[in-house]
């Protein structure tokens, strides 16, 4: 078979071969890993992946793209499963405000934070939300995200804002390399206006937005912010059971800052991921575990909330919990693209081991978007999403912190990014 892109010499080619299903315990510590490896696309599909010399049966020409992966290490394209890409304005005025001990939602419940999002995104143009997330996907595929999943939330009360976010998402999707996969997220705060009849706002969102969603088939998944002062439990509860009925998949913001049953519901839901969960308690992680909901931790806003606490990844994993790893990236908790940065603060802080952190952005990544049958790992008939790291070794990446490793990254066998 004629190969249009092969990239040989690897020093480290980390495949995560193996099944494709979330990976838990030990198997996240398995990667696959291949020295002196090699590996051969045709067009957008991966058709050898190997060690030394290609077989005889795979044949190169002239317009063959080769790439040397001497001195690299080689991984599949990143996964980022949580993100809310599609925003305006920033929040840099919280800065001051934290710094002087005020708390995340504190600022929220004082009308700041998300309600100043929601008030830059309302008065953005479809324009001027497609250019700044564009610049952000530019950003993240430079770090060597391939695949990103993207939430609205900051229409709340303002549908037409919610849909407009989505239909930014959708109109990226199709112009950008990066892979974007929709959330719809009406639950993201109380409009000021539903403050004294929250309950009222959950109908809306539950009878009105989400069979509209699904209808026109702007998301793939429904995620809602169960937190102190936001959606409760049981609203939660109604809203995710309401995105089931719907075809959307749930998922969910659960335990980011109290323990308040997050994990717990998100086990007897049926989320696929229940996202944060730096409080979630010893239960809540055991019943996740028993109905294999995945852990999509998020460590760069616990670094940039200032709280001081992260999430019990290690416990998670003895329990047999599957971990991904995302950035959150969003203008008020976490504001940055840099995903490897991420993969760096789950290892330091949280005590995962590299293999972990690579499984967790790779094949636990795409799982966490119902992806791992396609993306994730570099196995024949898969993807050609591929990372080329300009690093000697995996330990390398993540311990050589805060920098950009990337040397190339190739999307659907295509080089997309070039240092
Ligand atoms: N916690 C809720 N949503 C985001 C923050 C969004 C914002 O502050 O704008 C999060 O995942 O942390
Ligand atoms: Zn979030």
């Amino acid at each position: 078979m004629r190969a249009t892109l092969i990239i040989k010499n690897i020093d480290n080619l980390i495949t995560l071969k193996g099944k494709d299903k979330p990976r838990i315990k030990e198997e996240m510590r398995d990667i696959g890993l291949i020295q002196n490896g090699v590996i051969a696309l045709n067009e957008a599909e991966i058709i050898y992946v190997g060690k030394g010399e290609l077989p005889e049966n795979i044949t190169i020409d002239d317009d063959t793209i080769i790439i040397d992966g001497k001195g690299k290490t080689v991984t599949p394209g990143l996964v980022d499963a949580h993100t809310h890409l599609v925003h305006g304005g920033s929040r840099e005025n919280e800065l001051s405000m934290k710094l002087k001990g005020m708390e995340y939602l504190d600022i929220l419940a004082a009308g700041g934070g998300i309600h100043s999002t929601v008030k830059a995104t309302r008065e953005a143009t479809f324009e001027q939300l497609y250019s700044k997330a564009k610049k952000s996907l530019d950003t993240m595929i430079s770090y060597g995200t391939t695949t990103v999943e993207a939430k609205s939330g900051y229409g709340i009360g303002d549908f037409q804002t919610e849909i407009k976010q989505l239909e930014v998402a959708r109109r990226l999707n199709e112009d950008h390399p990066v892979d974007i996969i929709s959330t719809f997220m009406g639950a993201h705060a109380i409009p000021k206006d539903y403050n004294e009849d929250p309950d009222k706002f959950v109908d809306i969102i539950i009878n009105e937005m989400i069979p509209e969603v699904s209808k026109r088939d702007l998301a793939k998944f429904c995620d809602v912010f169960c937190e102190k002062g936001v959606f409760t439990i049981e609203q939660s509860r109604k809203i995710l059971l309401a995105a089931l009925e719907n075809g959307l998949i749930p998922k969910i913001h659960a335990d980011e800052i109290e323990s308040l049953g997050g994990a717990e519901l998100a086990a007897e839901i049926g989320c696929i991921t229940a996202d944060h969960l730096i409080a979630a308690s010893d239960e809540g992680i055991k019943m996740m575990a028993g109905k294999g909901i995945i852990a999509n931790l998020l460590p760069g806003t616990s670094f940039n909330l200032q709280a001081g606490k992260f999430a019990r990844a290690r416990k998670m994993i003895e329990e047999g919990v599957a971990i991904a790893l995302s950035t959150d990236y969003n203008p008020g908790s976490c504001p940055t693209e840099n995903l490897q940065l991420v993969m760096s603060f789950a290892s330091l802080i949280m005590k995962l081991t590299p293999e972990e952190v690579i499984t967790a952005v790779t094949i636990n990544g795409a799982a966490a978007l119902g992806l791992e049958e396609k993306i994730g790992s570099l196995k024949v008939g898969k993807q050609g999403d591929i990372v080329i790291f300009d690093a000697p070794n995996l330990d390398y990446i993540i311990y050589h912190f805060g920098i950009n490793h990337t040397d190339k990254v190739v999307k659907k066998g295509k080089v997309v990014f070039s240092k």
